[in-house]
């Protein structure tokens, strides 16, 4: 059973999948204080949470079982992610869920700062009929600034677009091309200045956009221009903004965030020129409705099925490459299993992961982290995982090198893990073979082809006659059942190994009878802790 704690206010009808399943236990906490969640954080598996819970490095040291931390929203700067990943903990969230109240949030307030609609029904709500204070601008023909065209800041382009207005936006990664096809123009950040008469943020909070309106930035604006945050608190510095607002150079803001939450910077606040919100931009029934239903989701996905789609922490793939990939993920870990068995369990110094065939065309970074997840887990258990194996390499000071080969090696894919410790190296090399499953074709400079299994009894000895019976014959008196068996050389009567897959382990009082056979340099057990569950019934 995995016990999930919810904090701050989460859907109910979002939180339902996870809420029926039989699998979870949900416990709602929304107004727990740090110091009581400290206390408690240690008894679960996973944490939901929005923007209020502040899920710190010190928090986080009391977290032991946390596998998950998933926040119900887009904006992860309340979690401290490499803290959370140097713990192998998961960090999800809900990326595009909110997109829509977001966009419709950013156009209300654009629309109420253009037509002064919240001083105004402030106004006449306390009885007063004036109808000359408010006077408006229209956004028709007017040109909005847009800074940051990811999801929110596309939508709000797109709608701002039907009012007429005319677009500049500025993304790093907005091509000319994908502005042009939106009816839209690529523009530098001073052009957006010089010729907007609304400026709208949708960035992230980042050491990029910190401060990325400040006062130099404002300086150059247009006379009269109005700005819009609903992005982050930070990327407009609020001083500046108050300043510059003051000065009647900025006409006026509109803001859902602030630098700090919740806010109480009182020259902001009591300025009749800045309007605000307390951070309701994905408050909509539908989106917080569905925040919840895909963290839920997706929390049963990853304890269930060990998959993940939307980790801030791990590489992003397609479903596409995903598929492509799984069969060699889990012979990626078994070969990093059995490469440091091979290395006699010595700890690495440097690892160099080749893939060949089609796989160097797929983004092959989730299965070398399996590769090096299964090499660390040999030592460090359960304590390693794909989110935190590279912080883990780095910490212990193992190099790794990944190389793409243009050849094949005669196989559709083929991959190879080499590891030394500065003294000896240990190779294996392995392939998918379609419809018949995973192969270790190389060990070392051996070539063979073993289905990998639970129990290898891995042999070094010299090639000469009778060696493979007296093996037979060894483990048969001991009442060890063979599966299979496979003997590999690169020069007649000189070395060769022999790889036997077996139902269960070996004692140490066989593998000492076994080294006494004649000839026979070497022998040990390799075994794996993750094989294929579904092979494993057969
Ligand atoms: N007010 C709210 O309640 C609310 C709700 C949802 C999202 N948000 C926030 O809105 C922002 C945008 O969310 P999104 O879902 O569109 O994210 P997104 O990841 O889809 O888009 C962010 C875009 O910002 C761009 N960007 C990054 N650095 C930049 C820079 N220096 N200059 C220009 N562009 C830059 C990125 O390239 C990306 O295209 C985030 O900060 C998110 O946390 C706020
Ligand atoms: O949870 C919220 O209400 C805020 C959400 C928003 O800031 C986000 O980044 O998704």
């Amino acid at each position: 059973m995995y016990k999930v704690l919810v904090t701050d206010g989460i859907s109910h009808t979002g939180l339902k999948s996870l809420l029926d399943h039989p699998n979870f236990v949900v416990e709602r906490q929304p107004t727990l204080p740090t110091e009581e969640l400290k206390k408690v954080i240690g008894d679960y598996d996973a944490l939901i949470v929005r923007s209020q819970t502040k899920v710190t490095e010190e928090l986080l040291l009391s977290a032991d079982k946390l596998r998950v931390i998933a926040r119900a929203g887009v904006g992860v700067d309340n979690i401290e992610i490499n803290a959370a990943t140097r713990k192998g903990i998961i960090v999800i969230n809900a990326p595009g869920a909110n997109t829509m109240a977001a966009t419709e949030h950013t156009l209300a307030m654009m629309l109420s700062l253009a037509r002064k609609i919240p001083q105004a029904h402030q106004k006449t709500a306390a009885g007063e009929w004036d109808r000359s204070s408010f006077k408006g601008v229209e956004l028709y023909k007017k040109t909005l600034g847009v800074i940051g065209m990811g999801k929110i800041g596309t939508e709000v382009a797109k709608r701002a677009k039907s009012f007429g207005m005319n677009i500049l936006a500025f993304d790093p990664y907005l091509t000319e091309e994908r502005a042009k096809k939106l009816g839209m123009t690529k523009a530098s950040l001073d052009i957006i200045a010089h010729e907007s008469d609304f400026i709208t943020v949708h960035t992230p909070l980042t050491n990029d956009t910190r401060g990325l309106i400040n006062e130099e930035y404002l300086s150059k604006t247009k006379k009269g221009v109005r700005i819009v945050n609903c992005a982050r608190g930070g990327i407009i510095e609020e001083k500046a903004l108050v300043k510059a607002i003051q000065s009647g150079h900025v006409a006026g803001a509109a803001l859902d965030v602030f630098e700090k939450e919740p806010v109480a910077n009182a020259e902001l606040l009591q300025n009749p020129n800045i309007i605000v919100t307390p951070h309701l931009g994905a408050s909509t029934v539908e989106a917080q409705e569905k925040v919840a239903e895909e963290v839920s989701a997706e929390i049963i996905e990853i304890f269930e099925k060990q998959s993940i789609q939307n980790a801030v922490n791990m590489p992003q793939m397609s479903g596409e490459t995903q598929a492509k990939l799984q069969p060699y993920l889990l012979l990626g870990d078994q070969m990093g299993q059995l490469v440091i068995q091979l290395l006699n369990k010595q700890a690495p110094s440097n690892i160099e992961i080749n893939y060949y065939g089609n796989l160097i065309e797929e983004d092959t970074e989730l299965l070398t982290r399996t590769l090096l997840k299964g090499i660390l887990s040999y030592h460090l258990s359960d304590s390693v995982n794909l989110i935190n194996a590279l912080h883990l390499l780095k910490e212990q000071g193992v190099s790794y090198n990944v190389v793409k080969h243009p050849t094949n090696k005669g196989f559709a894919n083929y991959m190879e893990l080499s590891v030394s410790n500065g003294q000896e190296t240990a190779k294996i090399g392995a392939t998918v073979l379609n419809g018949y499953g995973a192969r270790i074709l190389k060990i070392n400079q051996y070539r063979i082809d073993v289905r990998p299994e639970k129990y290898l009894l891995y042999i070094k000895h010299r090639d000469v006659p009778g060696m493979i019976g007296k093996v037979g014959s060894l483990l048969g008196d001991h009442d060890i059942n063979i599966g299979t068996m496979q003997v590999g050389r690169t020069e007649v009567g000189g070395e060769a190994i022999m790889v036997l897959t077996l139902d269960r382990t070996l004692s140490a009082n066989v593998i000492k009878v076994l080294k006494l056979i004649d000839g026979l340099q070497e022998a040990q057990v390799l075994e794996l802790a993750t094989v294929d569950a579904a092979r494993e019934r057969r």
